[in-house]
């Protein structure tokens, strides 16, 4: 393979290497992704959340790598990190003394009791010692995907002992690297997950991370700790386009134990607080945290400590996958039920709604201000986008995250020069032609509907499964399907394959409920089985 002239590769560091890989997510550009870091930098907004990294290793007795140096380099990045012990080894400074595989129901229930319940942003995997783990964890991860996996290919000890025998490489070729969106060999990991004789030269570390990135993983990170020929500490970085070369002086000590492990729960701490954008579930601190439906919820030890490593500003006004559970208030159904707007709102946020807007009709204008600057609280609490429907003057005056306007509304293009370029603008389309103008005059969004036939909005044409898919196609903007849309027919909706469509926007079959945190519950659960099927 030929090296690209040294002096002309970029090189980044971790941070770099993390950010990179939520960028991908995006579709950006590695120089956009340079510029939007810089301004990450200078700009912080009141907005929190927790990120959260699952660490699923070996336990080290001796507490320098596995599972308990995971804990701690999670904890040293600021991020919630669980746990699922795959085994229990005796280590200490001299060696590894004895190895005890879990059994594998143990291994399955830990990492159930986990996913099914923690709203987890990136799982790292380290000691994977038998092919029925790989396998537990390659269901897992099918059934509760997660937004990024790191893979660390853990296989033999500092000291020689063997961790991960050859029985385990199959499925760790076939089963966990094509789910991966890294993966962190050192020499030794690269040459026997390729079967290829050791590896001695920097062009032997790119072509070893180029036929791995062949075996499925988003990208490849080779180390060169161990690379004998150098006296720099040189890791290798491809991305499946370009490849980057890490160099740093090397530092000369025997205290090297637990690097790997280190090196990969950062880079998951790291994605775990660049992927908090996408992270549906919101805590503030301690004292609010709801890690866990049960009655006992873990602490966030240090949290009132790290506010501002939750910090964040929203960079763009709008992500996408909010649209995904976006509840749409009304205050008739409200009223019936002798709901307060601000309680449905909390309860469908905490049920799993990804954006609330207010659509209170037949509100008066002061009595709907007040009403939307404590939901607005409520929002910010929980880093939900607060919207507000048709009425541009309340969004402006209780500093909403935006508004959904109708064509027959405020005109777009005026709505954003009275709002600005951060807010969010929705805007109803039955067609492809309003789906295109949305996108000229500068909407972030489409509501497209009513899919189904509806008493909530009268008069309002019913465009079918089709018109939606019409429109998806069309557009050039993420699209969130509304009208008559409930837990019957929301999977009919999600399963139309088409671009764009990224969730359903809902009033009566989560405000005409008594329960409406449960209703939404439902709702947010068979949405996300639907995009788990689709994976
Ligand atoms: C997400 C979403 N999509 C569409 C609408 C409908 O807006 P509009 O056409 O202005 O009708 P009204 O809601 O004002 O009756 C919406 N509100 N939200
Ligand atoms: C506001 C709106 N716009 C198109 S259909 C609709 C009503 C959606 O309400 P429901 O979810 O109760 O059918
Ligand atoms: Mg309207």
């Amino acid at each position: 393979m030929a090296l690209n002239n040294k002096k002309n590769l970029p090189t980044l560091s971790s941070k770099h290497i993390c950010t990179h890989l939520d960028y991908q997510h995006k579709g950006l550009s590695l120089k956009a992704m340079q510029e939007e870091m810089t301004f990450t930098l200078v700009n912080e907004s009141a907005k929190q959340r927790i990120p959260h990294v699952l660490t699923v290793a070996g336990s080290d007795s001796g507490a320098g790598a596995g599972i308990q140096a995971d804990l701690k380099a999670c904890a040293a990045r600021g991020v919630y990190c669980s746990t699922v012990i795959t085994a229990v080894t005796a280590q200490n400074t001299i060696g590894v003394q004895d190895v005890s595989i879990l059994p594998e129901d143990s291994v399955a229930e830990q990492l159930k009791s986990v996913l099914s319940d923690m709203h987890v942003d990136v799982v790292k995997t380290g000691m994977l010692p038998s092919t029925s783990i790989v396998k537990i964890l390659h269901e897992g991860l099918k059934r509760f995907p997660v937004r990024a996996l790191v893979v660390d290919p853990v296989m033999v000890s500092t000291s020689g002992v063997v961790l991960a025998g050859p029985s385990v490489l199959d499925t760790f070729r076939w089963d966990l690297l094509p789910m991966a969106d890294i993966v962190t060999p050192n020499l030794k990991e690269a040459s026997t997950l390729l079967g290829w004789p050791q590896l001695e030269t920097i062009t032997d570390m790119c072509s070893a991370a180029k036929s791995i990135h062949n075996m499925g993983p988003r990208n490849v990170l080779v180390k060169g700790g161990h690379l004998p020929s150098s006296s720099d500490a040189v890791d290798i970085f491809f991305n499946g386009e370009d490849i980057y070369e890490l160099r740093s002086s090397r530092i000369q000590t025997p205290n090297t134990h637990g690097t790997g492990c280190t090196l990969a729960s950062c880079i998951a701490a790291e994605l775990a607080k660049v992927a908090k954008r996408y992270v549906e579930s919101v805590l503030k601190f301690s004292k609010d945290v709801t890690i866990g439906g049960g009655p006992q919820g873990p602490l966030d030890h240090l949290c009132k400590l790290k506010r501002n490593v939750y910090h964040s500003r929203k960079l763009q006004p709008l992500d996408p996958d909010d649209l995904f559970v976006y509840a749409v208030t009304d205050s008739g159904m409200n009223r019936k039920w002798g709901h307060t707007i601000t309680d449905s709102v909390r309860a469908a946020i905490e049920g799993g709604a990804t954006i609330v807007q207010l659509r209170e009709k037949d509100a008066e204008t002061g009595s709907f201000l007040e009403a939307a600057k404590e939901c607005l609280k409520i929002c910010r609490h929980h880093n939900v986008p607060l919207l507000i429907n048709d009425r541009i003057d309340i969004a402006i005056a209780c500093d909403a995250d935006g508004v959904h306007v109708g064509q027959s509304d405020m005109p777009v293009q005026t709505a954003r020069s009275l709002l600005g370029p951060e807010k969010i603008i929705g805007v109803s389309c039955k067609t492809p032609e309003q789906a295109l103008k949305a996108w000229k005059d500068g909407a972030d969004y489409i509501g497209s509907g009513g899919v189904f036939p509806t008493n909530t909005k009268a008069n309002n044409r019913t465009i079918g499964l089709d018109g939606l898919k019409t429109v998806c196609s069309a557009s050039k903007l993420p699209v969130v399907a509304i009208g008559g849309i409930n837990l019957s027919n929301a999977r009919s909706v999600m399963e139309l394959d088409v671009p764009n469509l990224k969730g359903v926007a809902v009033v009566s079959a989560l405000f005409h409920r008594e329960c409406v945190g449960t209703e939404t519950e439902k709702l947010h659960a068979l949405l996300t089985e639907t995009v788990a099927a689709k994976k």
